[in-house]
C-alpha cells in the first residue's frame, strides 16, 4: 500500500489545529515533519514542544525528518514524541550504523535521506539496515522549490539495487510531489509520496485536502 504523508511545515502555521482537523478527515496515512537547524540548510522549522502539541492535536503517526547536523543529538531530542519513523541524512551522520542501531531500539524506524547531490553510493552501505531511504527531489531545506528531473534516475537505480538485493525498505520522495511529478516516476514508483506547498497546502479547506489525495492516489494507481 502507497503512503502518502502530509509535510506539516508547508500548512498553515497561524490555523494548524484547523489545519490538523482538515488532515484528519482525510485518508493521509503520515504527518511529516521537518526538522531544520539553519545549519544543515539555511532555514529553521519546527521544534520538540511545538510537535508534542501537534500530537495531542493528530492521531497521524510522525515522520520526522532531521534536516540537520548532528542528527545523533537531535534523535534524544525528538525521541520522546515517539514517531514512526525518523530520516537522517548521509551527509551529517557520523556514525550511521550506530545511529540506526539506536532508533531501532527506540523502537523507532530508521530512514536514511540523501539530497538530490548526494551520489546513491553514500547509502548503500546501509541500506540493508534501515526501514526507509528518503530520496530528496528538490534540495533540503524550503518548500516550493522546483523538482530536480535527475532524481528520476537516482530512484531507478535505487529500485534496481533493492530488486537485485532482494531489500524492501520503502522509498519516500519529497520535493515538488504533485500528480505531474508522480506521473514522470511511472518507471519506478516509490512508496510514500510527502506532500507540501505544490498538491496539498494551497490554501483549501478539508474538501480540497480530500479530493488532492484522492487525485494523488488516483495517479499513483495507474502507474503500479
Ligand atoms: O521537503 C520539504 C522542504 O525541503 C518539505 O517537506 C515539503 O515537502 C516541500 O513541499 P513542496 O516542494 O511541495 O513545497
Amino acid at each position: 500500500m502507497k503512503k502518502i504523508a502530509a509535510s506539516i511545515m508547508c500548512a498553515d502555521m497561524l490555523n494548524v489545529q484547523t489545519e490538523l482537523e482538515r488532515l484528519e478527515k482525510t485518508d493521509c496515512d503520515l504527518l511529516h515533519l521537518d526538522v531544520m537547524d539553519g545549519v544543515f540548510v539555511d532555514n529553521l522549522a519546527l521544534g520538540p514542544e511545538w510537535m508534542a502539541s501537534v500530537k495531542k492535536q493528530t492521531n497521524l503517526p510522525f515522520d520526522i525528518h532531521l534536516a540537520t547536523e548532528m542528527p545523533e543529538k537531535y534523535v534524544e531530542m525528538f525521541r520522546f514524541l515517539q514517531p514512526e519513523t525518523i530520516s537522517f541524512h548521509i551527509e551529517a551522520a557520523a556514525h550511521p550504523v550506530l545511529l540506526i542501531k539506536r532508533l531501532k531500539s527506540y523502537g523507532i524506524k530508521p530512514s536514511i535521506a540523501l539530497n538530490p547531490v548526494t551520489p546513491l553510493e553514500d547509502i548503500l552501505p546501509y541500506i540493508d539496515e534501515v526501514d526507509q531511504i528518503l530520496l530528496m527531489t528538490v534540495p533540503t531545506g524550503f518548500a516550493g522549490q522546483t523538482f530536480q528531473q535527475e532524481t528520476l534516475e537516482k530512484l531507478r537505480e535505487l529500485k534496481n539495487i533493492l530488486a537485485q538485493r532482494n531489500l524492501q525498505p520503502l522509498i519516500e520522495v519529497d520535493g515538488n510531489i504533485n500528480t505531474q511529478t508522480i506521473s514522470w516516476m511511472k518507471k519506478a514508483m516509490p512508496d510514500v509520496f510527502v506532500l507540501g506547498t505544490s498538491a496539498l497546502f494551497q490554501g483549501g479547506d478539508a474538501n480540497s485536502y480530500q479530493e488532492c489525495i484522492q487525485e494523488v492516489r488516483q495517479t499513483i494507481n495507474a502507474y503500479r
